[in-house]
């Protein structure tokens, strides 16, 4: 199975003013200049029976986990906080943490330096330029690698490793592909990676303990990860009832923390309809991954969902997607395998899924199953 929506690599790259047929090959979202458009490019515009709702979707209220007395060992709140994680998984897989323990001023600067970073020049920008095929660096929407559906926003996306030889990973990606110069910021998100390597981990001792494995064991999977760190940025858009800044998807990655700015946005499908996920500042919003879902034999459910963009308003988020060592094999625990509940999904490996959504499938909705069947496929 290949996609048909990898365009060639771009010769040379210029504004959306061209004509037609020049497009295709050109295409740049200089942001700078489309948030004030009243018009925007065909391929920004999304099929009618995806785009946004014309009324405002309803709130959908995730539980709060407070992991405060979780993570000063009162284990008297476990079973409380572990029973709320089973219940938001099994529905639909989101859910919010607050005192999470990660520093507010590491929070604050890491979002300081996502505006800057943004705020640069489109050129300047460039120098992390991410290539077709690869999935770190650059991309402003995605005009080198789809030719429809393309998703009102920038991303700078970074690898993040928690193996003891790399524990300079981010700091130096900054400083080797966009200057001296970016050193510091590359250290606040190498510190803001940690945290939520950390961080993740202790989810991942409460999702054992949720359901009812080894508490260790899938905090000890995940000790070695090899993650994924993006930055993103949806710019104001004239036309935000015809676009999406990411459109609908289940994140093939394990586990995902979000950190939301103040604007909304963020809407998962639940029960056939959608809901936003209005931003706490207080608060990370978790969602359980595709990786994750076969990991749990099911039972853990990676939900869809999209972010909408605003007339008035640019917003940011900052994604820390927790991904297994590429080499793992992606397996559930035997406690979870029975005769009433037999495998769903084949075992893989986190490097297999990831060059699938990078060189043959788009990740959608069906990412899990659509990979399923290619390995099965593969196999035979
Ligand atoms: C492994 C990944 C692929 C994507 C980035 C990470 C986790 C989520 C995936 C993504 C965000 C899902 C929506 C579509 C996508 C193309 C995007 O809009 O960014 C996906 C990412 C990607 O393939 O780069
Ligand atoms: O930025 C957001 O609101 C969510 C982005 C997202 O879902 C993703 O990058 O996987
Ligand atoms: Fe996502």
């Amino acid at each position: 199975m290949t996609i048909d929506c990898i365009t060639k690599n771009p010769s040379t790259l210029s504004s959306f003013g061209e004509h037609k047929e020049d497009q295709q090959r050109s295409l740049v979202f200089d942001s700078s200049v489309l948030k004030q458009e009243a018009d925007i490019p065909q391929n920004f515009i999304w099929p009618e029976h995806e785009r946004p709702n014309t009324l405002k979707s309803k709130e959908l209220k995730v539980p709060v986990l407070d992991l405060g007395d979780f993570l000063s060992g009162h284990s008297s709140s476990f079973k409380e906080v572990a029973s709320l994680i089973d219940e938001a998984c099994k529905n639909h897989g989101f859910f919010l943490v607050v005192n999470h323990g990660v520093d507010a001023s590491l929070i604050y600067d890491a979002q300081r330096y996502t505006d800057l970073f943004f705020d640069l020049s489109l050129l300047e920008k460039q120098k992390a330029q991410r290539k077709v095929g690869e999935c770190f660096g650059y991309a402003s929407s995605f005009t080198g690698r789809f030719r429809s559906k393309l998703p009102w926003k920038e991303t700078l996306s970074f690898r993040f490793s928690s193996e003891e030889n790399s524990s300079n990973i981010v700091k130096d990606y900054f400083k080797n592909t966009l200057g001296k110069e970016f050193e510091p910021i590359g250290k606040v998100y190498q510190d803001y990676s940690n945290a939520m390597s950390t961080l993740s981990l202790q989810i991942m001792e409460l999702l054992g303990m949720s359901l009812g494995v080894n508490r260790a064991h899938f905090k000890d999977f995940f000790e070695e990860n090899d993650s994924i760190v993006r930055l993103n940025y949806y710019p104001a858009c004239q036309k935000p009832n015809l676009t999406l800044g990411t459109g609908p998807h289940c994140d093939p990655a394990s586990l995902t923390i979000l950190l939301q700015d103040n604007v909304t946005g963020l809407e998962v499908f639940v029960d056939n309809e959608w809901r936003s996920i209005v931003p706490n500042s207080n608060a990370f919003v978790v969602n359980i991954g595709d990786t994750f879902m076969a990991l749990s034999n099911g039972r853990y459910k990676s939900c869809l969902h999209r972010s909408l963009v605003s007339d008035k308003t640019a917003r940011k988020t900052i994604a820390f997607f927790l991904c297994p060592r590429g080499d793992k094999v992606v397996s559930p625990p035997e406690e979870l395998v029975d005769e009433k509940t037999p495998r769903v999904y084949p075992d893989f490996t986190w490097s297999t899924l990831l060059e699938f959504t990078q060189k043959h499938y788009r990740a959608d909705m069906n990412t899990l199953q659509a990979f399923s069947n290619w390995v099965q496929q593969k196999g035979t």
